[in-house]
């Protein structure tokens, strides 16, 4: 991997097994076992050969249809899923800001989940101190420190999640669909954040279905349909890309 390279990811493979009827009780497992039935599945390849690289203090973004797979390359990059095949090489510390609920605990309170959240990534217990009020202040949520998490809508927990993950000095941060959620003067100081972030000479990674956005505030970027990589590069180039094919319907 180059010193100038945040990440390399080299031929990375991802398959689901999505079970062909659910069983959810465990009355419905031993029928299914007494009926000899084996449990029949399918393999979902969400990921098919994937590889790419984000240089240092670059804004990447990963656009694609619905189920394309962008999620679960994030996901892989943050250590949440293991890929079946390929190689991840990170080079410096990743703060994820994924979906909803991934590195947050719904029965502890705001304040059990900063404390958490940072010391696994890393920071003291006096770092989250100092960071706490700045923390509780940009998510506009200082009532509800004591709170259990899953007592929250779910715009509150994005602002709570990405409030702390900017907080725990990443080297590398990824961001989906953070700019989706949340209200729209939220979306403006999450915009105005990656912004300063981005400034600081930060590496980021951003997935996400707003292509003005993307237009915005990304270099390069990635289009993934079906799992593969149909195209990467220049943002704007990428982007007409996932125009044509749009509108092509194909
Ligand atoms: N844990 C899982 N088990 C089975 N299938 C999964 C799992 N996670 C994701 N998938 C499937 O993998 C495919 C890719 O999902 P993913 O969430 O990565 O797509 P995405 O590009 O982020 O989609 P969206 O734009 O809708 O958020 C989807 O078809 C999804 O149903």
């Amino acid at each position: 991997m180059n010193s100038d390279e945040a990440i390399a990811v080299e031929h990375l493979s991802k398959e689901f097994r999505i079970p062909h009827d659910r069983k959810v009780t465990m009355y419905e497992h031993i029928v299914g076992i007494l009926k000899g039935g084996k449990y029949s599945y399918e393999l979902f390849q969400a990921l098919d050969d994937v590889s790419f690289t984000v240089r240092r203090g670059e804004t990447f973004g990963v656009i694609g249809p619905n189920g394309s797979g962008k999620s679960t390359l994030l996901k892989i990059l943050a250590g949440v899923l293991y890929p079946d095949s390929g190689r991840v090489q990170v080079n410096g510390k990743i703060a994820p800001f994924l979906e909803l609920g991934v590195g947050f605990q719904p029965d502890l309170t705001a304040k059990e989940n900063i404390f958490l959240y940072g010391s696994i990534m890393g920071l003291t217990r006096k770092e989250i101190g100092k960071r706490y009020d700045e923390i509780l202040d940009f998510a506009e949520l200082r009532r509800f420190e004591n709170m259990k998490l899953k007592n929250f809508s779910s715009g509150m927990a994005v602002r709570l999640a990405f409030a702390t993950a900017i907080q725990t000095d990443p080297d590398i941060l990824l961001v989906d669909e953070v700019l989706a959620v949340g209200d729209e003067a939220f979306q403006r100081k999450c915009s105005e954040k990656i912004e300063e972030i981005r400034r600081q000479g930060k590496t980021i990674i951003i997935v996400s279905h707003a292509l003005g956005t993307v237009q915005e505030l990304c270099e390069r970027c990635m289009l993934l349909k079906n799992g593969r990589v149909l195209s990467s590069g220049e943002t704007g180039k990428v982007v007409e890309e996932y125009l044509r094919i749009s509108a092509a319907g194909s």
